[in-house]
């Protein structure tokens, strides 16, 4: 495996990427790991999808109308983007890559689609797909949740299935049952990729040194 160095020669950060279908817990167990890893950046995604109550734009996410976010697409701002739902949403090049190359760890909350667009161009990212404990714990936590029509959460419903079958395309599978085995399941894998990338880096460093004093 290599290490990833930015244009500056600088280590860069690691990219991961948390995805599930839609009720699964995957924003409630991505904000409460940022909690325990406040060195991880989360990337905001531009959406089309009008705001739930109390999302508020540049936090939970970029609102944008349609026109725009096909303008945008078109400047090739995005690094990945893809239709869920029935709503656009796509992640900015330049926050994650600026991120990455100040040497940060970052977070996508993105679908598998993404999943599948950022793999081709970045291989080293580190991806976790969270599956619910059943489908009626699926369906109860989408409507207990209270934030979507009963049209939106059947159509995510619906959904669901198409997206757990992309379950085995990640490199790590947690289910959600109990809250806090899942939050620890997900902070071990960030500790265990930061470890590794540490290690490397030691490594090839050494190496480095070693080649340059050879004669
Ligand atoms: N382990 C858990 N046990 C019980 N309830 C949970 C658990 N994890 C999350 N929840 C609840 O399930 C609901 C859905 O969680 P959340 O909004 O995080 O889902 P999501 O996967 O991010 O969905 P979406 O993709 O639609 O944004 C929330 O009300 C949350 O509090
Ligand atoms: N491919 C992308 N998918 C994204 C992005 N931001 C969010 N999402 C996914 O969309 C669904 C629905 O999200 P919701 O906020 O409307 O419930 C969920 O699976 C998100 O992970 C993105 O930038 N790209």
């Amino acid at each position: 495996m290599s290490t990833p160095i930015s244009t500056e020669g600088t280590i860069c950060g690691t990219l991961f990427i948390v995805a599930a279908p839609s009720g699964a817990g995957k924003s409630t167990l991505v904000n409460a790991l940022l909690e325990r890893e406040p060195a991880i950046s989360l990337s905001v995604s531009h959406t089309t999808r009008p705001p739930r109550p109390g999302e508020q734009y540049g936090r939970h996410y970029y609102f944008v109308e349609r026109g725009e976010f096909e303008r945008e697409v078109g400047e090739g701002i995005f690094l990945e983007h893809a239709e869920v739902h029935g709503n656009f949403y796509g992640t900015s090049r330049k926050t994650v890559q600026d991120l990455l190359g100040q040497g940060r760890d970052v977070l996508l909350e993105i679908d598998w689609q993404g999943a599948a667009q950022i793999r081709r161009t970045k291989p080293d990212c580190v991806s976790v797909f969270i599956l619910p404990p059943s489908r009626t714990e699926l369906e109860r936590r989408l409507r207990g949740r209270g934030s979507d029509s009963a049209e939106v959460i059947e159509r995510r419903l619906r959904n669901s299935r198409g997206e757990i079958a992309h379950a085995h395309e990640f490199d790590y599978i947690i289910v959600n049952d109990r809250f806090e085995d899942a939050l620890d399941g997900l902070q071990a894998i960030v500790q265990a990729v930061r470890l590794r990338t540490a290690l490397q880096c030691q490594r090839h460093e050494a190496l480095i040194r070693e080649l340059l004093a050879g004669g």
